[in-house]
């Protein structure tokens, strides 16, 4: 069966003639300020790929209300619409938080007077002490390594209009931060970014897929993505040449050979299985595909039919 059956196929040149508009969303400037490492984001993409994008979450943010609404009159109560929450999945090192990122400010662009938060579900790792525990420091990011019941309930109290404090993770340390927390208090727009957004755990009574109320699978060649994790590699390298609190610290004093090798080795026994195994695999649940070439450019765009 072809897994992009249940998905129209859209080119670039075609989506973005789906919603023209000649205002410019944003300025170079603010771009910039949600720029990460490597980014080349340009405001041409903002217009072409990511103004229909946030259009078409208009669609379904309006579609939560009408159905809320709509319960209401059936319940013959007021039922408060609950926040947007979308979800955003893809491999390591693809590009997730760049496009939550962007998604971000620019729904909050959208809709001026609602809150939009992004979270990641790194925050859902266990730290390393537990890790090593129970011998999965080498199996960060696959499933068992999340606290997957966390990450449920998190979301249950979000949709429920609660306020929450979710743990933070850091690349820099490599670990969960051991004295800081993020609050999230009642947004209208919830982002969730992470690898296994669109996993779901074996005997729960929920599924985490269930909150979402929109979803987007950010995609590429493996052997692209490769590229930009070793890249990426390359520049907390840089970072972390006079911080010796860095994780990555440690690498800064071996011959670079040495440690682009160790990288590679990474990619292939860790991240490039995961993908295969546990995140490839969740890429046809999402709502949407952004399938990107070389540069980050998307070229191609899968909308679910159904
Ligand atoms: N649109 C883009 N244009 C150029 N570079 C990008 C773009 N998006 C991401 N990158 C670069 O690709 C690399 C990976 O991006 P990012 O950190 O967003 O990935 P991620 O999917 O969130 O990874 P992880 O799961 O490891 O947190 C980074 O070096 C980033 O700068
Ligand atoms: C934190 C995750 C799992 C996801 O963002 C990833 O960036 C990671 O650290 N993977 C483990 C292997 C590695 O160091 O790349």
């Amino acid at each position: 069966m072809n897994e992009f059956m249940n998905f129209d196929e859209i080119s670039r040149e075609t989506w973005q003639n789906l919603y023209k508009t000649s205002i410019a969303p944003l300025t170079n400037k603010e771009l910039d300020g949600i720029r990460s490492l490597n980014d080349e984001i340009s405001l041409q993409d903002v217009q072409d790929v990511y103004l229909p994008l946030v259009h078409l979450l208009r669609l379904y943010k309006k579609n939560l209300e009408d159905m809320s609404f709509s319960k209401g009159l059936f319940l013959q109560k007021i039922v408060k619409t609950p926040p947007l929450i979308i979800g955003i999945s893809g491999s390591v090192a693809v590009g997730k938080s760049t496009t939550a990122r962007l998604v971000q400010l620019l729904l909050s662009r959208a809709f001026k007077n609602l809150s939009v938060e992004l979270v990641t579900t790194d925050g859902f790792l266990y730290s390393s002490d537990v890790l090593k525990e129970r011998d999965l420091i080498e199996r960060k990011g696959f499933p068992e390594s999340y606290d997957m019941e966390r990450l449920l309930d998190f979301l249950y109290r979000v949709k429920n209009g609660e306020t929450c404090e979710i743990p933070i993770y850091s690349h820099e340390i490599y670990d969960i931060l051991p004295d800081k927390m993020q609050e999230i208090n009642n947004p209208d727009i919830l982002i969730v970014e992470g690898i296994n957004v669109l996993q779901n755990q074996q005997n729960q009574l929920l599924y985490v897929s269930d909150f979402y109320d929109f979803s987007i699978y950010v995609d590429a060649d493996e052997t692209l993505i490769e590229k930009w994790y070793l890249e990426r590699f390359d520049s907390l390298l840089k970072l972390a040449q006079k911080d010796d609190t860095n994780f990555y610290h440690q690498f800064t004093k071996m011959p670079f050979d040495e440690v682009m090798k160790i990288a590679r080795e990474t990619w292939a026994k860790v991240n490039r299985v995961n993908l295969h195994d546990y995140i490839e695999p969740t890429r046809n649940r999402a709502e949407i595909i952004l399938h990107k070439t070389d540069n980050h450019h998307i070229d191609k765009i899968y909308l679910k039919k159904f």
